[in-house]
């Protein structure tokens, strides 16, 4: 049996690199930039006015000028229209341009708008103000987002601004999700009484969603030669197989003799944790990567975010993502030489700390208890007592806020 840490390690040196594809950027969500996004133009592209009112040029107003001839209005989208004389002004709208016989803007609540005319009605006017200057914020070649992240609504909104029409994304492994066991049958089926209906698959599709990556599902009965045929097969087609179930010490549990039967070669079986001890994982000889993860719903989800997700996140070049603690907030108690994945809430204190609460549930079977939860708060494996107060690094499964 191994450790947690070194499971990690073993699955850790078996990232993937899956190459690069473009696409279309609206469907880019969820996808990993795979190379930096630059400004086609400066950010703002030019001086844009940022107030309705009126741009005039601040030495007449220093110089003691109040009241200005409106020589025009400039809406935005509009070329830039000039004042002629220093005692004009151009009645403006955000998002304009700037008109360069100008250098400062006023806003209609500074003013008194007369018949063609603009009066200040304030003391305090500062050269340059309301004006966003062009490149102020990026200029033109400089990166907007770098690659190795996560395209989001807002790295959305460049790709938009800078007219990339398609971003280049990295490539997504191919996954099968395959559950197995003889007592699991169709959601949409009614279970006879020894039966109950397949969650586990669902489950890591839907948690793989997030990455874009778009598995396939296949389910295996309790069957030797079922489960090696359709293995084969899959060990051909995809990049990873995501088990769940059949990996403990049952009669029925065939999964690994028939991945070690088609040359899968074992990395490790079993790992010193709670829940997810009969973790097992290998690799096949033209590259397939298998994620056996023990059938017990709260085990396979646990595994799933813990190694699985990691591993996607590297292969992806996510880049490095900053460990995430929590402080515990109940004293517990764990006896057994495990490390421990204990189920808690999550909430912020008015100190700005993660607090983790205890919402341990009844044990690996009780996925009914993942609803409530938030977290799964990681407990080293050589203590036994753990206290509130104590900080442990913590894996979260739904969206903090
Ligand atoms: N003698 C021993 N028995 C068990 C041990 C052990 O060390 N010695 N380990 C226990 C632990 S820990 C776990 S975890 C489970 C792992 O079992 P398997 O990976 O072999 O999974 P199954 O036996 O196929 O199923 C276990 C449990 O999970 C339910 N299940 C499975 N797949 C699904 C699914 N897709 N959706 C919903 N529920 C699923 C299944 O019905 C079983 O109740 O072994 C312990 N036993
Ligand atoms: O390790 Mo099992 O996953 O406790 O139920
Ligand atoms: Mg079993």
């Amino acid at each position: 049996m191994i450790s947690v840490e070194d499971a990690e390690a073993v699955i850790q040196a078996q990232v993937r690199d899956f190459g690069k594809e473009s696409v279309p950027f609206e469907q880019a969500l969820g996808r990993v930039l795979a190379e930096d996004l630059k400004a086609d133009r400066d950010l703002p592209p030019y001086n844009r006015v940022a107030m309705d009112g009126v741009a005039i040029s601040y030495h007449a107003f220093e110089k003691g000028l109040h009241t200005f001839q409106i020589r025009a209005t400039q809406a935005a989208g509009e070329a830039p229209v000039d004042i002629q004389t220093e005692e004009e002004c151009i009645e403006i709208m955000t998002g304009a341009v700037l008109p360069p016989s100008t250098d400062t803007v006023i806003r209609y609540e500074d003013l008194s708008i007369g018949e063609g005319t603009a009066t200040v009605l304030v003391e305090q006017v500062k050269k340059g103000q309301n004006i966003h200057r062009q490149g102020k914020d990026k200029q033109q070649g400089d990166v907007v987002a770098q690659a190795n992240q996560l395209v989001t609504p807002a790295l959305i909104s460049m790709a938009a601004s800078v007219g990339a029409t398609v971003l280049p994304v990295k490539k997504l492994p191919k996954v099968a999700v395959i559950s197995t066991g003889d007592e699991l049958v169709e959601v949409g089926t009614t279970p006879l009484p020894f039966q109950i209906r397949r969650s586990n698959s669902y489950t890591v599709k839907a948690a793989l969603q997030k990455y874009s990556v778009q598995a396939d599902l296949l389910h295996l009965p309790d069957n030797m030669e079922a489960t090696q045929a359709q293995l084969k097969e899959c060990l051909q087609r995809y990049d990873a197989l995501l088990l769940s179930g059949g990996v403990s010490m049952g009669k029925f549990d065939y999964v690994p003799r028939a991945l070690e039967g088609l040359g899968v070669e074992k990395l490790f079986h079993k790992v010193q944790q709670k829940p997810g001890k009969p973790f097992w994982f290998g690799i096949h000889p033209e590259g397939a990567l298998v994620f056996a993860l023990p059938g017990n719903p709260v085990s396979t989800f646990m595994c799933l975010h813990r190694y699985f997700v990691p591993w996607l996140e590297a292969s992806l070049g996510v880049g490095d993502k900053p460990q995430l603690h929590a402080v515990l907030h109940a004293d517990t108690t764990f006896m057994a030489p495990l490390q421990y994945f204990l189920q808690v809430a999550l909430s912020v204190n008015d100190r700005g700390q993660l607090l983790a609460t205890p919402l341990e549930g009844n044990g690996s079977g009780d996925f009914a208890n993942l609803v409530a939860a938030d977290a799964f708060l990681e407990l080293p494996a050589n203590q036994q007592e753990f206290k509130a107060g104590e900080v442990y690094r913590v894996w979260p499964f739904k969206p903090l806020y």
